[in-house]
């Protein structure tokens, strides 16, 4: 039996951002962990995804200038592609290990299940803790209906050697619509089944809507107010039918209906840690139902994005609790979120439903008439930006191409609370979005 100041069930984001800190302050740490080091958002999330989207907007991009001084036409080859984003992250769980050892971190592979409130098993070994953090994170949400066999999740996705011609995707969240956008122009013809009649849930809906006629224009089709009820095999093809009776004929199906909180093997009645449908519950200071288990990052049952940005703050603020550097209840600052679309949609602080419901100052920009989005021919650009009653920026809701970096600059200054007198004292470099924020301040009408 070993024992251990703080071990850690994961070794995604959420767990090591905080395992880091604890060892290389001499707490003796272990991250134990059943899969990849260094859980999804390295090797089934945020990273593989964006290397394969790198080429997408590269694309988009050029083919904006298409009349306009760009000539060629641009092809993406997948499975050079894919070799690539294999070449560059495979080699990131062995290079994060090596790193979690060398800072004097235990790595326990295995999956790991309660024995008690102080105690883990793994593989039948035991392992002891004054402190335990659950940072096991989501899974794809199951589909139980007949041929479930045959559905593929965002995990398979990101690692096809080829990509199929024909494509159905379950679901119209982040997931789908990212991996649609991505496969679509790379040539697939690509079908989206979702239950409601719009996409992306959580953002500004009137963009979501240009962005859902952006799509369609790429050539993807979608069935709105449609549920998967079966899926057969029908030679080498597959045969999906919904609940209203379409039929499609496809590749590989994708099940992109949500994600649902890892909790089934880790005996969580033997610890007293409870939770629900959506994750393990815990207090303000993040401490679960049993005193001296944690929680971290997805496997919160939270109101807060899922998110790796998230994750990472919640693992920081448990290792400055744990150390005592931090005394306080955890406070989240605005978080940033964005869809890699194309174009992406991304928001920070009030959302303009909200500043709506509260009678805030929300100013439109037409950022596609601006000189520099006009130069790119992005002409469908648009931004939102909401004041409070000091007309002080609050919040902020971008759809372009340069939504990442639109949102990112405008992230410290709606964190911080920054006024245009001290936003004046910044020089950015020109010509760039950052040199028209003075001007969004001063202007709120
Ligand atoms: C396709 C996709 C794209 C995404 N893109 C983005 C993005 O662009 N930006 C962004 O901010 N977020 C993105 N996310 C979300 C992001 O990946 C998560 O928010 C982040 O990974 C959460 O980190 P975590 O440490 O809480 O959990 P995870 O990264 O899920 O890590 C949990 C780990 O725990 C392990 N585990 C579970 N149970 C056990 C057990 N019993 N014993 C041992 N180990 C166990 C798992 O194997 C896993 O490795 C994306 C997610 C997906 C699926
Ligand atoms: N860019 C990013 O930050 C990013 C990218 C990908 C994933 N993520 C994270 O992963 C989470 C999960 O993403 P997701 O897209 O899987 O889930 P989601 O909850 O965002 O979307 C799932 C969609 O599937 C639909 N649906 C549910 N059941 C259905 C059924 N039976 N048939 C058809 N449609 C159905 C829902 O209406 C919903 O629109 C996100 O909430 C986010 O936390 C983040």
């Amino acid at each position: 039996m070993s024992n251990f100041d703080v071990l850690f069930i994961g070794s995604g984001q959420g767990a090591w951002n905080a395992a880091m800190p604890l060892s290389m302050s001499g707490q003796k740490v272990a991250i134990i962990e059943r899969d990849k080091i260094a859980g999804v958002c390295t090797n089934y999330g945020c990273n593989p995804k964006i290397i394969l989207d790198g080429p997408i907007k590269v694309m988009e991009d050029a083919q904006a200038y298409k009349g306009i001084g760009m000539t060629s036409e641009m092809k993406i080859n997948w499975s050079e592609l894919m070799a690539h984003k294999n070449k560059v992250l495979d080699a990131l769980p062995v290079m994060l290990e090596e790193n979690f050892k060398k800072a004097g971190i235990e790595v326990i592979k295995g999956e790991a299940s309660f024995v008690n409130e102080k105690t883990v098993a793994v593989n039948g070994q035991e392992y002891t803790a004054d402190k335990i953090v659950i940072a096991s994170g989501q899974r794809p949400t199951p589909l139980d209906i007949p041929g479930k066999e045959y559905l593929k999740t965002s995990n398979e996705f990101l690692y096809l050697e080829d990509l199929p011609d024909h494509i159905v995707f379950v679901g119209a969240g982040y997931v789908s619509m990212e991996l649609a956008s991505i496969a679509v122009k790379v040539g697939a013809t690509v079908h989206v089944i979702q239950s409601s009649d719009h996409i992306l849930n959580e953002f500004h809906q009137p963009y979501a809507q240009k962005l859902l006629t952006k799509m369609q224009q790429d050539g993807i089709q979608f069935h709105f107010n449609e549920k998967l009820s079966k899926v057969e095999q029908q030679e080498e093809q597959l045969q999906i039918t919904t609940e209203k009776g379409l039929t499609l004929t496809t590749q590989l199906v994708i099940n992109a209906t949500g994600r649902v909180p890892n909790v089934e093997n880790l005996n969580l009645e033997a610890a007293g840690v409870e939770y629900n449908s959506k994750g393990i519950i815990v207090d303000e200071y993040l401490q679960t139902t049993q005193k001296g288990i944690y929680a971290s990052g997805d496997i919160l049952d939270k109101k807060q994005p899922r998110l790796t940005p998230t994750a990472v703050f919640e693992a920081k603020y448990l290792a400055a609790s744990f150390l005592g550097a931090q005394t306080q209840a955890i406070e989240y600052p605005p978080i940033a979120t964005i869809a890699f679309t194309v174009p992406r949609i991304a928001q920070i602080g009030v959302t303009i439903e909200e500043a709506e419901a509260t009678g805030l100052t929300i100013k439109p920009i037409d950022l596609g008439k601006q000189w520099d989005f006009a130069g790119r021919n992005e002409t469908e650009a648009h931004l939102n930006l909401v004041y409070n009653q000091e007309q002080k920026l609050v919040g902020a809701t971008a759809y372009s191409q340069e939504a990442l970096e639109i949102i990112n600059s405008l992230t410290p200054i709606i964190t911080l609370g920054l006024t245009s007198k001290e936003v004046d004292k910044l020089i950015y470099a020109f010509p760039s979005f950052e040199t028209m924020i003075p001007r969004y301040l001063q202007e709120t009408k």
